[in-house]
């Protein structure tokens, strides 16, 4: 394939190399800045034919998925696998560090919180019957082409040692040609598995689906759209010691060391505080642990993961009131009325963030909030309605919960000035 030669100035947001040309720029998965490489382009995307000239900075990437030439095709999971470690925690930092700036937003930014691999917990699969049999993967970047995988150094070895039952149990409950999506959680108890969107299933096939679960020792729950197939023991997740039966395919942190860093950060900021109220709250992976110091009111607006929240608050010994209240944040945040006797707010939001929510809190009298995020953009945009409304920023902590993608994770905390 023939090409043109391009010198990547930066890397972007998404951990692509960026050639600035007199055409605009053209983005190139896989290079680093000050590389230079012939790129087949079409339009602004590029494709690496051939590096060269190599970036000091340049490491050989762990993973045989990782690359245009990955095995099964280049993997969407983990894009800066070629970037040394050191520069790479330098440009993940740097993630949270531009939003920030760019919001006029000044304070002070630790470094970044490792995390290593295998730590992946959860892991969100796709799958598709093919003529060539069963493919269970990642998406291939920036297509709907599924990489198989074999190995996967970011996922916790419980899982990935079982990915070949993984398999069997997806092809067990497939009745479609479409993809569908299966949640592999390690749980305490074994692997809690829910597939979503596999179609309907047979009577025979929700027979083999069972005998194929039933045949996987590590096996704790397999659902299907939510049904139960085969619950041999309860999936368990532990936050801060306190147990909770996760709903299926239930949002949790992927990594458990990345939950206990970010746990650490929000109860240490709001230690003291008499009732707390955690908002986008789960199934309470921060409500639960603040509990056994003060009451906690918690909103969310997904049912199932409220009453996991809730049952778990119930058998849990020695805690103080937990409140549960099911809503949408971003039609009906909590008003700063409704946060009257409330001294301290966590909110974890997903990607959009919570800007109607920070608007209630910049007009409350609440005095200390911490704000958890996967997204800098957002978590940027809600921080400086919180500084608009009295509140200092006395740090941001980013977190690289998603190891070797551009994915970073944020906790930052605030007090009423
Ligand atoms: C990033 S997760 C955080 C969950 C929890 N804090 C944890 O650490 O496990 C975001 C949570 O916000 C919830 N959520 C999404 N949109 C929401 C909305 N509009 N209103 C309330 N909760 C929402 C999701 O169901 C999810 O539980």
């Amino acid at each position: 394939m023939s090409g043109e030669t391009l010198t990547i100035d930066r890397l972007g947001t998404h951990g692509d190399g960026i050639a600035e040309t007199e055409k605009g720029p053209v983005y190139v998965p896989f290079t680093l800045p000050r590389e230079t490489a012939t790129v087949a382009r079409e339009g602004e995307t590029g494709t690496l034919i051939a590096l060269t000239q190599a970036a000091p900075e340049r490491a050989e990437p762990p993973c045989p998925h990782f690359g245009p030439d990955g095995e099964g095709g280049a993997c969407g999971g983990c894009n800066l696998q070629h970037l040394e470690t050191d520069a790479y925690r330098v440009w993940k930092r740097e993630q949270v560090v531009r939003p920030l700036a760019m919001n006029g937003i000044e304070t002070e930014i630790a470094p970044l919180y490792p995390c290593e691999p295998g730590a992946r917990r959860r892991m969100v699969l796709t799958a598709r019957r093919t003529e060539n049999g069963m493919l269970v993967g990642f998406n291939q970047a920036g297509s709907h082409n599924i990489v198989p995988i074999i190995g996967c150094l970011v996922g916790d070895p419980r899982i990935v040692k079982h990915l070949a039952s993984v398999r069997r149990i997806a092809r067990a409950v497939c009745a479609t040609r479409k993809p569908f999506r299966l949640t592999v959680f390690a749980s305490e108890t074994g692997l809690d598995i829910a597939a979503e969107g596999a179609g309907r299933v047979s009577t025979r096939q929700r027979q083999m689906a069972i005998e194929t679960a039933l045949s996987m020792k590590v096996l704790a729950r397999l659902t299907v759209d939510g049904e139960t197939l085969v619950e041999a023991r309860q999936p368990i997740v532990r936050f801060g010691g306190i147990s909770v039966v996760p709903p299926p395919g239930a949002f949790l942190q992927a990594s458990a060391a990345a939950e206990d860093r970010m746990a650490d950060l929000v109860l240490g900021h709001l230690a003291g505080a008499k009732r707390i109220a955690d908002l986008f709250a789960g199934c309470g992976a921060f409500a639960l642990r603040l509990a056994r110091e003060a009451a906690v009111i918690t909103a969310e607006s997904e049912g199932p993961a409220l009453a996991a929240l809730d049952a778990a608050a119930r058998h849990a010994t020695g805690l103080k009131p937990v409140e549960i209240d099911r809503r949408d944040l971003f039609r009906r945040p909590l008003m700063a009325a409704d946060l009257k006797y409330t001294e301290a707010v966590v909110f974890d939001p997903p990607r959009a963030g919570a800007e109607a929510q920070a608007h209630q809190l910049a007009a409350s009298k609440v005095c200390r909030v911490a704000a958890v995020s996967c997204n800098p953009a957002t978590l940027a945009r809600d921080l400086a309605i919180l500084v608009e409304g009295g509140f200092a920023i006395d740090a941001v902590h980013p977190i690289d919960q998603f190891l070797w993608s551009p994915h970073v994770e944020a906790v930052a905390l605030l007090t009423r000035r």
